[in-house]
């Protein structure tokens, strides 16, 4: 692959409602693509960061400068990649930052199945033509609101309901959704609110049938985790502990969950997520695919994972009419009955519209290979 220029957009996209979860709450949707520019193909990439270092330590500001000032020369360094697995390879020396390389990285998995006339779902060795699909709902004001969220996602078919708790929002509006939709599959996620002085809590969460409990505990922790997990039946899966495959090896290890969930960003790209994926499959560990609220296009990428066959558990690749009123992307991602359907052609599948991309740009910048100093 030869990479002449690499162009990043800073965008915005608007949220159809707030997401509201135990670190706050957010309308609108700020983030970057990456385009990286081959002899016949663009790849693009999305770097899945937040504006704010709140659900990990990167941001959109941080992370756009690593991609400008270290990651771009990086690769400009090496010449010619010929695989997108030397990626993380040339991105080793340069410590986390995991948003930011899978951003770059991502942009070069699609150019390279672009190149080879297949789809990234296919270069990445998945094989499932069709995955499950589950929704992320955010923490609601009452119960009333929050079961009128989860009866319009079960009408529209998703496979499981992945509800937001913090404290004083949990136990009460999970019970109550759980005794209206008896037979539904319901997971909550703590993103890092508790501690294991709440074992009452999750004691009593573990009487709901819920399919999971994911990240209840802090951010950085698998020791915590690990003296829960023996005391409830309900499994934990983990999140924001797992940036690697290191991460998730020492966790399993450990006992700290029964359950990954991979995002692509957090392990730092594709290479590492089917690491990830594979290591767990290994040892019984299922996973699926988180989300952060991507466009289309990081949508796409969490797609084509998701087609790997451990990922046996409903992801949060919801549709592109669940977050946004028109996606940047055709065509837009559809889940019909709680199914997507892989795309078949080159790459990500579904094509960047140049006109929406140009209308949500805040920024532009190109780095053309001869002129970035290395
Ligand atoms: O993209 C989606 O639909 C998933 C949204 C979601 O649950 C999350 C997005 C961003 C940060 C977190 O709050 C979070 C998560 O913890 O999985
Ligand atoms: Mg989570």
């Amino acid at each position: 692959m030869n990479i002449n220029n690499v162009v990043l957009r800073r965008m915005q996209l608007e949220l159809k409602s707030p997401f509201q979860t135990s670190f706050g709450t957010q309308q609108e949707r700020e983030f970057f693509i990456v385009e990286v520019h081959g002899d016949e193909h663009v790849g693009y990439g999305e770097c899945v960061v937040n504006s704010r270092p709140l659900y990990n330590e990167e941001t959109v500001k941080t992370a756009w400068h690593i991609v400008e000032d270290f990651l771009i020369p990086a690769i400009y360094d090496k010449g010619e990649i010929k695989h997108p697995d030397e990626v993380s390879e040339i991105f080793k020396p340069i410590r986390r930052n995991n948003m930011a390389k899978s951003s770059i990285e991502g942009a070069i998995w699609d150019l390279y199945a672009k190149e080879n006339n297949i789809p990234l779902a296919k270069a990445l060795d998945g094989t499932k033509t069709q995955i499950d699909v589950g929704v992320s709902i955010g923490i609601q004001e009452s119960l009333n609101d929050l079961i009128d969220v989860v009866e319009g996602f079960v009408q529209e078919g998703y496979k499981r309901m992945k509800i937001k708790i913090k404290p004083g929002k949990d136990v009460y509006m999970l019970a109550g959704v759980r005794k209206k939709f008896p037979n539904i599959e319901i997971m909550a996620d703590g993103n890092s609110a508790y501690t294991l002085q709440d074992i009452d809590i999750f004691k009593k969460l573990d009487e709901l049938n819920l399919m999971m409990i994911e990240q209840p505990l802090a951010h950085d922790d698998i020791i915590d985790h690990a003296k829960l997990q023996p005391e409830i039946s309900t499994p934990i899966c983990l999140d924001e502990s797992i940036h690697s495959l290191e991460d998730a090896k020492n966790a399993i290890e450990l006992g700290s969950c029964k359950i990954i969930n991979i995002k692509i960003g957090r392990v730092g790209g594709l290479t590492e997520a089917k690491k990830v994926h594979d290591y767990c499959a290994e040892k019984g560990i299922p996973v699926w695919c988180g989300g952060m609220l991507e466009s289309g296009i990081g949508r796409a990428h969490n797609i084509a994972i998701t087609s790997l066959t451990n990922f046996t558990l409903p992801g949060d690749t919801a549709g592109s009419s669940r977050y946004w009123h028109e996606d940047i992307i055709s065509p837009e991602v559809v889940v019909n009955n709680g199914i997507i359907t892989i795309p078949e052609s080159p790459g990500i599948g579904y094509e960047p519209v140049e006109s929406l991309m140009d209308k949500y740009t805040l920024e532009r910048k190109e780095f053309l290979r001869n002129e970035v100093e290395i």
